[in-house]
């Protein structure tokens, strides 16, 4: 599902240079649980942009689903990141003023999917992620863990074949993070892909897979015994 060979990339700031990713290897298969994980500056946000085509890299391969990234235009890759990509925040990034099924249904809209289907699926996803109750109520009106919920649900709607997730328990208390992470595994049990960028090792832990990245590359990649985040969350 995801491709990546010999990536780096480094930031400019004045006449300095400072080299984040520094040939970096990496190939995830698709149903794949993966928690990316490395202390604080060493590219972990970096690495998760650059899979997201969010930002581009110096210098490597990356082949998403079997295709060269750096041979899209802007446009077709804009059109690529929305049917193969989505996305959750640490800060939920919801919109205040739209209802929770509005948020969700809001990548459609972007997509061109008609008003009906749209209105079909948000709440498809938001029953998902147990939330259908709460279909009207603005993100002011939420708890933490029930906006991501609904930005889970939005990241979901389009149907991408991957999730990309940076921090998406930081904002949260631990026992709303596991239940968090109790959805998230029940998804990926569905097939999905899923990368979650993490500090935290009982999280990472709730992966099928760690990824430990130093100084601009990985140095330790291992497939875990997943813990299941259900056992935390009575
Ligand atoms: N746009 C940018 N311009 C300049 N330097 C940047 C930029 N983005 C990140 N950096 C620097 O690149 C390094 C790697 O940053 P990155 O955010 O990828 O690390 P991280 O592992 O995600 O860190 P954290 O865990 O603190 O979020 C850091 O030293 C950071 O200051």
């Amino acid at each position: 599902m995801i491709e990546i060979k010999d990536l780096h990339k480094s930031y400019r700031m004045g006449s300095n240079s400072l080299h984040v990713l520094k040939g970096l290897n990496l190939s995830i298969k698709e149903g794949e649980l993966v928690a990316i994980m490395g202390s604080s500056g060493s590219g972990k946000s970096t690495l998760l942009n650059i899979l997201g085509m969010l930002d581009e890299a110096d210098s490597g391969a990356y082949n998403l689903d079997g295709v060269p990234i750096k041979n899209l235009n802007e446009t077709k890759a804009a059109k690529y990141r929305n049917k193969f990509l989505g996305f959750i925040f640490q800060s939920f990034n919801l919109i205040n003023y739209k209802s929770a099924v509005e948020n969700v249904a809001l990548p459609l809209y972007y997509q061109k999917v008609n008003r009906k289907e749209r209105q079909e699926k948000a709440m498809k996803y938001l029953e998902k992620v147990g939330l259908k109750e709460w279909a009207d109520h603005l993100p002011s009106e939420l708890s933490g863990g029930q906006k991501q919920r609904v930005a889970i649900a939005r990241a979901m709607a389009a149907e991408p074949k991957v999730l990309l997730a940076d921090e998406l328990t930081g904002a949260l208390d631990s026992k709303t993070s596991y239940e968090i992470m109790d959805l998230i595994q029940e998804i990926n049990d569905g097939g999905k892909t899923i990368l979650i960028v993490t500090h935290e090792p009982d999280i990472a832990n709730m992966c099928k897979r760690i990824v430990h990245l130093k100084d601009g590359v990985i140095v330790e990649d291992t497939f875990v015994e997943q813990v299941r985040a259900l056992e935390y969350v009575q």
